[in-house]
């Protein structure tokens, strides 16, 4: 008996088979095994998906915002009575550790009530005119159906991250999941009809981004797109958007900058570093992606941090005591090795790791050694392209106009750490770091009244908070003139 589910496309509340007759193998990334099916979606199947979401929504937006948010309420629920099993399937098609899944299971719900409190926010403006017996009133109207595309590091997170404001909003949504890790997602559509989501309000289509995603993209009927993913593919779906001039907002990638003064708190530092790079495997858009340390504190602090390092325990992701577990996939894993073998050919050193860790457990399945880069110099390879895993270069440096500078020569623009307690340094890099999130004394990590939103090539629009939430409305201004 087969353990592998074959899951279906979820439109307008019913599941379905693709007409492609084609499946997508979902893989482990623990041990390169076969988890689940998903459905090939067709160009075809988006569009009708896009027509019952569009008819959907005319009712959807009728509702009270406070009527929607009962419902999203609700899902917030489900999802959190569901947390095993759907922990135990992101850990399945993701490799991310089974607490780190439980986590996330719970941010998803977290992300959806956060947005149901804007159910009574959606404030607009009454302007008295220049003309008598008239009035301007400005509100904020659902755009009609967002289509939101995920990302595999925390794909269940994200989904929610995006469907609560589009919903609350009076919005409906066609969610497309990377082909990695689609499964946990698909799993919102059964806890949509169970707690009375219309039909149409929450569909679930999975296809590769370049035919399923682009049909989305490019239909007129798609009001606005939400992604998160990598810069080039952003920068494709904008290109594609622009047709029809749909509103898009991009989460894309990073390359944070971790600084550490020579004042600051090594203890902390250290554990912030280590966290900040080798959580889930390194696979978070917010991660430390290159240390900086002044060279006062460089030896004492590495001494601390290399040691940390070596101690992380990788293996099974569903056994309490592993530190990390694998990269998500095969192509992630030569990334990897890709990067160190440039990176030695550039200079740098690997002061430890580098390579897939010897043993039994990981002759199958994607995994590589927590690694430190020594030796680094700001012009390598590795100190301005994305990893998005397990890989930290380590710089020196002098003074503070040079860090900056480091800093700053990034095409990148999304989060930076910084560690002094000296409070004029603080408010300098503030002005000076062109990042659009900064966290001081802390590792990363958003909140959702925060603003996750990056500036160059790490996305446009930004998303979270009042004015992510803003994003999923548009404004109408209605002129009233009244008789004298
Ligand atoms: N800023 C942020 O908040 C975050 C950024 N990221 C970034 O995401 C990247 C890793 O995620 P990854 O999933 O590999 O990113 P990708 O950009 O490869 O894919 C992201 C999503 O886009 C879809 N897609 C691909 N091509 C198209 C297209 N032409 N039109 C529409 N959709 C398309 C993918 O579908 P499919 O997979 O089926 O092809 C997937 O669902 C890293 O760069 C990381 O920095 C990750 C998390 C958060
Ligand atoms: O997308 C990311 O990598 C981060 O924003 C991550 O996603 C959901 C979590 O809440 C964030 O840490």
């Amino acid at each position: 008996m087969s353990t592998i589910k074959d899951y279906q496309l979820f439109i307008n509340g019913e599941w379905r088979t693709s007409t492609s007759g084609e499946t997508i193998d979902i893989i482990s990334p623990s041990n390169g095994e076969v988890v689940a099916r998903v459905q090939n979606g067709t160009a075809e199947e988006a569009i009708e998906t896009l027509k019952h979401a569009d008819k959907a929504q005319k009712e959807w937006k009728k509702l009270p915002a406070r009527t929607r948010a009962d419902l999203l309420y609700k899902l917030a629920d489900e999802i959190d009575a569901n947390t095993e099993h759907l922990a135990q399937l992101l850990t399945k098609e993701q490799g991310k550790l089974l607490k780190v899944a439980r986590f996330e299971v719970a941010v998803t719900a977290s992300f959806i009530r956060y947005a149901c409190e804007g159910a009574r926010r959606i404030e607009g403006d009454i302007i008295p005119s220049d003309n008598p017996n008239e009035q301007i009133w400005i509100q904020k109207v659902p755009r009609g159906v967002v289509v939101a595309i995920t990302a595999w590091n925390f794909p269940l997170a994200l989904a929610g991250r995006k469907l609560g404001p589009a919903l609350v909003a009076g919005n409906t949504i066609v969610i497309k999941p990377t082909s990695e890790t689609p499964i946990a997602t698909l799993e919102l559509g059964n806890l949509a009809n169970k707690v009375g989501i219309p039909a149409g309000v929450i569909n679930i289509l999975t296809g590769p981004g370049r035919a399923m995603g682009n049909a989305l993209v490019e239909s007129p009927l798609c009001k606005m797109v939400t992604m998160t993913g990598s810069t080039p593919v952003g920068q494709q779906i904008a290109r594609n958007a622009a047709q029809n001039l749909t509103h898009v907002q991009l989460e894309l990638g990073g390359k944070a900058p971790f600084i550490v003064f020579e004042d600051a708190d090594i203890d902390a530092a250290v554990d912030a570093a280590l966290h900040s790079r080798f959580d889930n495997c390194g696979q978070v858009c917010t991660c430390n992606e290159r240390m900086y340390l002044h060279e006062g504190i460089y030896d004492a602090f590495m001494e601390k941090f290399i040691a940390k390092t070596k101690a992380i325990k990788v293996g099974d992701p569903m056994l309490e005591n592993t530190d990390m577990g694998p990269k998500v996939n095969a192509a992630e894993l030569k990334h990897m090795e890709h990067l160190v073998a440039v990176s030695i050919k550039e200079g740098a050193t690997v002061a430890t790791g580098g390579k897939r860790p010897e043993g039994a457990e990981f002759e199958k399945g994607f995994w590589f050694e927590p690694t430190v880069l020594t030796n680094v110099t700001q012009d390598m390879t590795i100190v301005h392209e994305e990893s998005f895993g397990p890989i930290l270069p380590v710089l020196k440096f002098k003074t503070f106009e040079e860090v900056i500078g480091y800093a700053n020569d990034c095409e990148y623009g999304l989060a930076a750490m910084v560690f002094t307690n000296d409070m004029n340094t603080i408010m300098k890099c503030n002005d000076e770091l062109e990042y659009g999130e900064i966290y001081v004394n802390r590792g990363h990590g958003e909140q959702h009244q925060g603003f996750h939103n990056g500036y160059k090539l790490s996305g446009s629009g930004g998303e979270d908070g009042k004015y992510g939430f803003e994003q999923y409305m548009e404004k109408k201004t209605f002129y009233v003139r009244h008789k004298a």
